[in-house]
């Protein structure tokens, strides 16, 4: 069996990538976020404060037929961003594109922070990390992918993350026909929840690549990509009219420049992020000033292979092999 979803960037900077949950009996289908940083699947709900709610779809446990309170379960969440939400816990029936897990936990929020309530487009996440992440207590719950790894055809999913264009999520098979290069296999380390990997090097504009290990995660719930200073600077040397915006906490630079690619070295492949993936958006409305998609990861203490590089990727999250696969697009 498997499963094949569409997902749709939430804005013109490929923010978000927002993806239809089907919920419950009679279906109910609210628009999240899959995210490969996270390992828990929430949701706004009929619990979650009214004033906090208007504008999302929420899912309400007791207009399904399926849903079962786990009595006793709560979770709690701050995300890399410093939101949070919390609540209690139902399982029900959750179908993503096509194929259908019988009993997910399906996290209730009771509170969510400011981002998440002003963030109307997505009502909550599908954390597709791995289980040893996930917030519930007293009995951590497993993830959507966890649960219906073992009904695949093969324990895998993989990512086609686009720039303003649909993209897909599909769960138990590879359409190699949505890359054109070949797909480079590297191991993953899911001991923090992540899918850590290492990368064995980087290049600027197409020169020959630079080897030096760089470990990191690859994470479709992270915009940007963040990698440690040195590189960073090596390509915004790059970048005539590159400067450090205090306000925008990032590297900014003229809307009009032509920036140069950035290529990674991965499981033996080299992925090439070209130059108008690196312009992430406008730092405002019609400004020519533009916020660089390749920042820095110095105060996270973890490099984050954000939105930013999986979109010049089909990536393989190979749960059975315990490995990462990247072939360019
Ligand atoms: C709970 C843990 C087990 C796991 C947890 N994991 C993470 O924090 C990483 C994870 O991928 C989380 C998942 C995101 C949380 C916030 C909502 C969207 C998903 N990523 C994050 O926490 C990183 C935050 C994202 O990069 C935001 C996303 C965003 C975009 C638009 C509007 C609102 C929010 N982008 C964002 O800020 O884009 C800018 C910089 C261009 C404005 C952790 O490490 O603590």
């Amino acid at each position: 069996q498997t499963g094949s979803a569409n997902t749709n960037p939430s804005d013109s900077a490929d923010d978000e990538y927002i993806t239809s949950v089907s919920i419950g009996t009679p279906a109910q289908v609210l628009p999240l976020d899959f995210d490969t940083g996270s390992s828990d699947l929430w949701v706004f709900s009929s619990e979650t404060p009214k004033s906090s709610a208007s504008g999302h779809v929420t899912y309400s446990p007791s207009k399904s037929s399926t849903a079962k309170k786990l009595s006793g379960s709560t979770w709690s969440i701050e995300y890399g961003d410093k939101s949070s939400s919390s609540g209690d816990v139902y399982t029900d029936i959750v179908t993503i594109g096509g194929f259908s897990v019988k009993t997910q936990a399906v996290e209730s929020a009771t509170k969510v922070s400011t981002q998440f309530v002003q963030d109307t487009v997505i009502s909550g996440l599908v954390g597709l990390g791995f289980d040893v992440g996930n917030q519930v207590s007293p009995r951590p719950q497993k993830t959507w992918f966890s649960n219906a790894a073992s009904s695949l055809a093969e324990p895998l999913f993989t990512a086609d993350l686009r720039h303003q264009e649909t993209g897909s999520y599909n769960f138990g098979f590879i359409d190699t026909s949505l890359a054109k290069g070949t797909i480079g296999y590297t191991p993953a380390d899911g001991s923090e929840g992540y899918w850590g990997f290492t990368a064995t090097g980087y290049s600027v504009g197409g020169a020959k690549l630079n080897r030096n290990s760089i470990t990191g995660i690859a994470d479709t719930g992270t915009t940007l990509l963040l990698l440690p200073d040195n590189i960073v600077d090596a390509y915004y040397n790059n970048v005539e009219s590159a400067e450090y915006d205090d306000s925008q906490e990032g590297v900014v630079f003229d809307c009009s420049e032509d920036l140069p690619s950035f290529s990674f070295g991965v499981g033996g492949q080299t992925i090439t992020i070209s130059g108008d993936l690196l312009n992430l958006t406008p730092i405002e409305e019609g400004s020519s000033t533009c916020f660089g998609g390749l920042q820095s990861s110095a105060d996270i203490g973890i490099n984050i292979f954000g939105d930013v590089a999986l979109k010049a990727a089909l990536v393989v999250f190979d749960l059975g092999n315990e490995r990462l696969g990247w072939a360019q697009k």
